[in-house]
């Protein structure tokens, strides 16, 4: 059982292989994910909406991060643990440098940054630095007052061609890994095969290379209602680990997500 790492997750897509990821923000739950063999879990700033109650993650503090992430990381053996940089933690190179190492200091292998063109000097001098980084593009919650709200983003053509060259963009500029959050199934496709590092989608279709999910909603626990885009497998199986066993293995022989999951 050798731990999962950046070269684990290029490796699975150049075989093909469709890999499972989580969201954690404990030691307990982190640890049962870990061993029904979940290959990334992440310590989201969803945090701020499943845990603290929050309509959305913009009062999540850099604190609050390295906190969780230093539960999650006692809780994991193998996954890659990836940790979101909260709301304005790195709105600048010097403050993205800073608050980086702290979650990495924290435990996390990986740091998850939500931007466009603006953010792509940044994670250059991140990753010349040894900080692994994964950009999120798409609908980045914490950008959800520009937005308007949670939409789905790279419905109309030009919107569609910003979110393709950014993940160019970001692979050119050292980026490692990608998410891509509510998009339409066709972008995300074209997104996954123009670009060499592995992409993770959430509510972006089928063909990413890896899917990831917030717990809370594989476990039907969120409060008020689940994302179209996400499944509750506790209602199916009525134990946690046969939960994420059966999300773990629909993902990784495609039946997750299915066409009722998917935008387009
Ligand atoms: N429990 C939970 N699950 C998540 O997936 C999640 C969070 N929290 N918090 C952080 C972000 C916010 N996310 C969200 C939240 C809502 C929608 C939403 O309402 N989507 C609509 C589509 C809206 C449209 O058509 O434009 C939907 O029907 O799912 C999407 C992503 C995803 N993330
Ligand atoms: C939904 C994932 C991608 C995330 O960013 C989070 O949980 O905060
Ligand atoms: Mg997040």
């Amino acid at each position: 059982m050798s731990k999962v790492t950046i070269a684990t997750l290029l490796k699975y897509k150049q075989e093909g292989k469709k890999f499972a990821s989580l969201t954690a923000y404990d030691a307990s739950f982190a640890k049962a994910f870990d061993e029904q063999g979940i290959d990334v879990v992440l310590v989201g700033d969803s945090l701020g909406m499943v845990l603290q109650g929050q309509d959305d993650t913009l009062p999540v503090t850099l604190e609050d991060m390295c906190y969780h992430t230093r539960c999650v990381r006692r809780g994991i053996s193998r996954a890659l643990l990836v940790a979101d940089l909260p709301f304005m933690a790195y709105a600048t190179p010097e403050q993205a440098l800073t608050n980086c190492a702290k979650v990495m200091q924290a435990g996390a292998a990986m740091v998850k940054l939500e931007g466009g063109h603006w953010l792509m000097p940044t994670v250059r001098m991140l990753t010349e630095r040894g900080i692994p980084v994964c950009a999120h593009i798409g609908l980045t919650p914490q950008s959800v007052h520009v937005f308007g709200g949670f939409k789905i983003q790279g419905r109309d053509e030009d919107n569609a061609k910003r979110i393709l060259d950014e993940a160019k963009g970001f692979e050119a500029a050292g980026a490692q890994l990608l998410v891509l959050e509510c998009i339409p199934a066709t972008l995300a496709k074209a997104v996954t095969e123009a670009v060499q590092i592995p992409v993770i989608g959430i509510g972006a279709g089928k063909d990413t290379d890896g899917q990831i999910l917030v717990m809370h909603d594989v476990l039907g626990i969120s409060s008020g209602y689940i994302p179209k885009f996400s499944k509750n497998y506790l209602k199916q199986t009525g134990d946690i680990r046969a939960a994420i066993s059966a999300y773990i293995e629909e993902v990784q022989q495609g039946q997750f997500p299915a066409a009722e999951h998917t935008f387009n």
